[in-house]
């Protein structure tokens, strides 16, 4: 046998990579306006994306068949079978170029499991970004977003990063104009949310209170503060319509967003559909006090200082 002869079991076929490793952000919507239910099941949305410095890691190792696993934040309530959306991105990615999904992916998260931050999403999009280099099927990244948005309403943003508005269900995705960095504080909660949950309890709560939802909107003050990169007016104009239905379902989330008020935050915010919440801080030392303050709450798991916007999903 020649020495160039591809031997199955022991390592990558020519052209292919041994190892590669995706590093993805974690988002926040810092507006989140949610439309009427639609007859598929999901809701229109008008929201503004920002990737922030909070980041899962997939690397993607050669292998004869697929295989997860995971460590760091939140590992064991991540499923490690065909449920993982890492698992599901890889899957699709290999039935969309007709190859075999083999491939081992390991996580390393540092975004919170069901926590409003699209960890699972980010863990997709990481995915594709790095089966797709492992594989060497040199897909463009408009052919990734179509296959991101497969997976998941959140997942096209994960390879995007930066700050982006989402419409129709979430995945249609148009870059924002904004200068500067913004700081950020999160606090994890004890417990995780469901998104479809909240989803939920928002139509029932408009259902309860006779409101007629209308079509969903970003108001300018928001994007107007983006552009200016003015961290004051972007704390004030920070909205997000599943507060509501988070904090009827949580109610010690509430105890969470006043400590952060108190503490001197800028803007407060529940991260998409919770449980995590986001404070807006003028600069690192504000953060600092706001985290200090958060850290002492019942309320608040742990807490992580983030600066925002991020690049999305992108090969280390
Ligand atoms: C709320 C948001 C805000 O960015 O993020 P998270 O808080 O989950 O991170 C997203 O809309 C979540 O996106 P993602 O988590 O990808 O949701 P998907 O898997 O597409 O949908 C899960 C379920 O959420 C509900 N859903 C989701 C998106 C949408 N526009 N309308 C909905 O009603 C539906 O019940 C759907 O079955
Ligand atoms: N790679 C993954 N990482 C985290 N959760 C995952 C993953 N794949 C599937 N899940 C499932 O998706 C659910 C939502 O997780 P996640 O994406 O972290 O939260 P959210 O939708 O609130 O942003 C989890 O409870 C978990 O069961």
């Amino acid at each position: 046998m020649s020495s160039a002869a591809y031997i199955p079991d022991e390592g990558p076929r020519p052209g292919e990579t041994e190892s590669v490793t995706v590093r993805v952000p974690a988002k926040v919507n810092l507006a989140l306006s949610v439309g009427p239910l639609r007859s598929d099941g999901y809701h229109d949305l008008a929201t503004v994306f920002h990737a922030v410095g909070l980041f899962d890691e997939v690397n993607a190792a050669a292998a004869d068949t697929l295989a997860v696993t995971c460590e760091g934040e939140g590992q064991v309530e991540v499923p490690l079978d065909d449920t993982n959306l890492a698992w599901r991105a890889a899957e699709l990615l290999a039935r969309t170029v007709g190859r075999s999904p083999g491939v081992r992916l390991h996580l390393t998260k540092g975004i919170p499991v069901a926590g409003g931050m699209a960890g699972g999403s980010a863990d997709a999009a990481g995915a594709l970004v790095a089966c797709d280099a492992l594989w060497g099927t040199g897909l463009s990244r408009d052919d990734l977003h179509v296959l991101a948005a497969q997976l998941g309403s959140d997942v096209p943003f994960a390879l995007h990063g930066g700050t982006a508005m989402g419409t129709g269900r979430g995945e249609q995705i148009t870059p924002v104009l904004a200068r500067g960095e913004f700081h950020w504080v999160f606090a994890f909660a004890h417990d995780g949310l469901s998104t479809p949950a909240v989803f939920h309890e928002l139509d029932r709560l408009r259902e309860a209170a006779g409101e007629e939802a209308t079509a969903p909107g970003v108001e300018d003050e928001l994007l107007r503060a983006l552009r200016a990169g003015d961290s004051t007016l972007l704390g004030a104009a920070l909205r997000n319509d599943l507060t509501r239905p988070a904090t009827s379902l949580r109610p010690d989330l509430r105890a969470t967003l006043q400590a952060g008020r108190e503490a001197g935050a800028l803007g407060t915010l529940l991260s998409g559909s919770g449980p995590t919440c986001a404070f807006l801080a003028a600069d690192a030392v504000a953060a600092a006090t706001v985290a200090a303050a958060l850290e002492a709450a019942p309320s608040v798991r742990a807490v992580r200082r983030a600066l925002g916007p991020a690049a999305g999903a992108h090969l280390l």
